[in-house]
């Protein structure tokens, strides 16, 4: 099984990761490193597990084998796919960039000058300035994934994890948050992006893991994001797809 290492002390790491939903596995295996200051694109075919993954990395899936080593971060902002996000409740964009404070002032501490002015500047930063009060009921979904990548700039998170952000975004959008990527990882910060858009991968980041169930290629996107990698991960997609159970069990 390939295991990715990168130079330098790694943001997060797991370790012989399996996760399985009803016996099947989604992710199966895998043994990576996300590198510090580095924009990491995790792409692989449909069902790859690459959502499955992130939200293990984010510490958001309650039960794996094997391990994930995330003592070099203390926080970590994930960004889940906006179309798993309940907006059906009455929320203003305030409340959802202060959420992103927790750490700070606590599930019940008061917002004050202070952070009402970190706020707005968070919101300026995604082009957002002034909506600090507008229900996200009623915001558009690039509007609504702007308002989240404000939270995770109060957060100021060392580790950003990021599922498909611009599936739905516009590209004046997109170009401007991914310059935002850019300051983070200049910053020091790890990024994870999940993302079928292989030539933004390409052009915009700086390592790739491919997946397909398990690792099948990883380190800097040139070397990663060849055809025969790509066809590789589409066969072994293809043979995960098929397979009873785990069909790498016995190898
Ligand atoms: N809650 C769940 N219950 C059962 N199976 C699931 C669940 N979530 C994901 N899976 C399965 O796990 C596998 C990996 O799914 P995952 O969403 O992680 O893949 P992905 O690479 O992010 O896919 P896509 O590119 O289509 O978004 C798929 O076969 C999927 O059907």
């Amino acid at each position: 099984m390939p295991s990715s290492h990168c130079p330098g002390e790694p943001a997060i790491r797991t370790h012989d990761l399996t996760i399985s939903y009803r016996g099947r596995p989604a992710v199966w295996r895998v043994s990576a490193e996300i590198p510090a200051g580095a924009l990491t694109a995790l792409v692989g075919p449909n069902g790859a597990g690459k959502s499955t993954l992130l939200a293990a990395l984010a510490g958001a899936v309650p039960r794996f084998e094997g391990a994930v080593d995330r003592a070099a971060v203390r926080r970590i902002a994930y960004l889940p796919q906006a179309s798993t996000l309940d907006l059906g409740f009455p929320i203003r964009v305030q409340e959802v960039v202060s959420s992103g404070l927790w750490f700070r002032i606590g599930s019940f501490g008061a917002v004050g000058s202070a952070e009402r002015a970190q706020i707005a500047g968070a919101l300026d930063a995604v082009g957002l300035g002034g909506l600090e009060r507008r229900w996200m009921r009623e915001l558009s979904a690039g509007q609504v994934q702007r308002v989240l990548f404000a939270r995770a700039l109060v957060q100021d998170a060392g580790l950003v994890l990021l599922d498909e952000p611009f599936a739905a975004m516009d590209e004046r959008t997109t170009a401007d948050l991914l310059g935002v990527l850019r300051v983070w990882t200049r910053e020091g910060k790890a990024v994870v992006l999940v993302t079928h858009d292989l030539a933004q991968a390409r052009t915009r980041c700086d390592h790739a893991r491919l997946l397909a169930t398990e690792l099948v290629a990883f380190g800097p996107v040139s070397e990663v994001l060849t055809s025969e990698h790509l066809s590789a991960a589409r066969r072994v997609a293809e043979q995960w797809r098929i397979a009873d159970g785990p069909y790498r069990a016995a190898a």
